[in-house]
């Protein structure tokens, strides 16, 4: 079921053989009943409300098997796919990947050639095979400057969102071309212009000295700005997880992740299950009242 929902190869469901088709059915079948039962024991703990994904090792992942550099982003797309699904399966409603960083598109010209070509790939994929998408009935953002990427890229993830736009299960936003430093240069920026217009606005239609000092307000608040990241609306990562055991956060969502808990695992992304999601969950778990301290305590210093 979830091989013929994530993958859009045809052999999956074709070349097995009869008797193979019938054991590969109770297999999953078992593993279905065996995931239902972790995630109802999983629920009587806190469950978090979004996780973000740094989805680091796709490329030594394709060279420790000898695979083209693509296939290891390819088979990566199909991880996170699947990750989906099982979020969705346990109430995590909001999911958030870091796909491409403004700084990927220093890496070698042909490299970001193949990547861009892999995601209008994935994107268009999405439009047209709705199957992952109807079943976590997904909303689907992007987070970052899309004006840099290529028109057909630009243009499909513009068109998925729109698609996608009035879905309320969850909501899965795409980060790319993206850095957290962009994203809250880009929030002053707008908020700077917002004043401006509003100030320009009360001008105009000749209002009194103090309404248009109100709308000049010089002082910026962190609510303000919150409002007009590309985050506004979803409520910060409850986990954030970086694979490939690397543990640095590379200028992801820095103004969101305060309180996250960070976790770093050893598997390559194309290799990210759903056992090692089981376990973020519960490192999650026990790190929750020492996270929840924290807020406390920041809560009362404000
Ligand atoms: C449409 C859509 C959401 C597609 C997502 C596809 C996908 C898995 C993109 C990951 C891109 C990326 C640069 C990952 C980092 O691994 P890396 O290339 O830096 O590999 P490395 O860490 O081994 O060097």
């Amino acid at each position: 079921m979830l091989d013929s929902l994530i993958s859009h190869d045809p052999k999956v469901l074709t070349e097995k053989k009869p008797d193979e088709i019938i054991v590969s059915g109770v297999v999953e079948s078992l593993q279905n009943f065996l995931r239902k039962c972790i995630i109802a024991v999983l629920s009587y703990g806190p469950m978090p409300k979004h996780i973000a994904f740094i989805m680091d090792g796709n490329r030594r992942y394709a060279k420790s098997r000898s695979i083209k550099e693509g296939t290891g982003h390819s088979v990566g797309f199909s991880a996170l796919m699947a990750s989906l699904i099982y979020c969705y399966e346990m109430g995590v409603k909001y999911i958030t990947v870091y796909a491409f960083s403004i700084d990927n598109f220093k890496r070698d010209p042909s490299e970001v050639k193949t990547l861009m070509e892999l995601m209008e790939e994935k994107i268009n994929e999405l439009l047209e095979n709705k199957n992952v998408i109807n079943k976590v009935n997904c909303k689907i953002n992007f987070w970052g400057n899309l004006d840099m990427l290529p028109e057909p890229v630009r243009l499909a993830a513009q068109k998925l969102m729109a698609s996608t736009a009035e879905n309320t299960g969850l909501v899965f936003s795409v980060c790319m071309p993206y850095n957290s430093t962009s994203e809250i240069a880009n929030a002053v920026t707008e908020l700077c212009k917002e004043r401006r217009d509003m100030m320009q606005g009360q001008q105009a239609s000749g209002r009194n000295g103090r309404l248009a000092n109100d709308g000049a307000r010089s002082d910026i608040s962190v609510a303000d700005l919150d409002h007009h990241m590309y985050s506004a609306g979803c409520p910060d990562p409850d986990i954030v997880i970086r694979t490939s055991g690397e543990t640095r956060l590379s200028n992801f969502l820095l103004w969101q992740t305060t309180f996250s808990h960070l976790q770093n695992p050893d598997p390559l992304w194309p290799e990210f299950s759903w056992r090692h999601l089981i376990w973020a969950i519960l490192q999650y778990q026990r790190a929750y009242p020492y996270i929840e301290q924290n807020k406390g305590l920041a809560k009362k210093q404000l």
